[in-house]
């Protein structure tokens, strides 16, 4: 972690620190050059988060979205400018690292869940932290208390084929939480989520941005889902534009 991450940002007398910044993005730039003409799909965009900040970022179809939460999560690398987490510049890290790296601060959250067929949920929720290392029974543990905040702990025994694809998609959402990370990244995150469910998340989200200063970068369709985030940015010819906040 560099000195600049862990010192307070706003050092003016009387001023309460604001929190670090989380997530910082340069020069962000990425061109797919894979056709018969290169795609300039993001354009030196700039994307500052803080530690327990909830972004959303909103966007039509093909506006890149998907492009810069996989650029976020070190899922592909930039074709110049860079990905700061906590302190890290994800371009410098080797393909053993980066996995690590995300392991200790990012969760996932993906439209098609990932979740492994022959798990259970709890095994399922639980992977994240075995992966680092943890025992099973320590691991499932901690899975079976975020899978209960959730609304899952009745079907923690259940395989991905035996749920619902909403209830896939609360188990892909404690699995991402499991590991208390510092960075979430969400692909639609209520998309298959009836109202009352879509609620209890976004209330588990606001508690872990407050308790655990979680930042939360949210890519959606969902107004009221960007209307709830603390900014709504919108992807547009490469660059995020702030949005005016509705009253
Ligand atoms: N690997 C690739 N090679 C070439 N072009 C790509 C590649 N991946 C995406 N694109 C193009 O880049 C643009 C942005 O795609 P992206 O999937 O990031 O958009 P999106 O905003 O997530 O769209 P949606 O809301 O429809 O999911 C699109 O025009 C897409 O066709």
């Amino acid at each position: 972690m560099s000195p600049e991450y862990a010192a307070p940002m706003n050092t003016s007398p009387g001023a309460a620190p604001e929190p670090a910044i989380m997530l910082d993005c340069q020069g962000l730039t990425r061109i797919y050059s894979e056709g018969p003409q290169d795609l300039t799909v993001l354009d030196k965009l700039e994307l500052s988060v803080r530690a327990g900040e909830r972004v959303a970022i909103v966007g039509s179809s093909g506006s890149g979205k998907t492009t810069l939460l996989n650029l976020l999560g070190g899922l592909d690398r930039p074709s110049a400018g860079r990905v700061v987490i906590a302190g890290e510049t994800l371009s410098t890290l080797n393909e053993a690292a980066l996995g690590k790296f995300r392991n200790r601060y990012i969760g996932f959250v993906y439209q098609f869940h990932h979740l492994l067929a022959e798990f259970t949920a709890v095994e399922n929720a639980a992977l994240p932290l075995i992966i680092r290392g943890q025992s099973k029974k320590t691991a499932e543990k901690r899975a079976m208390q975020i899978l209960e905040r959730v609304g899952m702990k009745a079907r923690a025994d259940h395989k991905p084929g035996e749920l619902s694809g909403g209830e896939r998609q609360r188990v892909a959402i404690a699995r991402a939480l499991v590991t208390d990370p510092s960075l979430v990244l969400m692909d639609e995150p209520t998309g298959n989520l009836d109202q009352t469910t879509a609620a209890t998340i976004l209330a588990l989200m606001d508690e872990l941005a407050k308790e655990s200063a979680c930042a939360f970068v949210i890519v959606t369709h969902d107004v009221g889902l960007a209307a709830h985030q603390d900014r709504v940015l919108k992807l547009d010819a490469g660059k995020l534009i702030e949005q005016p906040r509705t009253p």
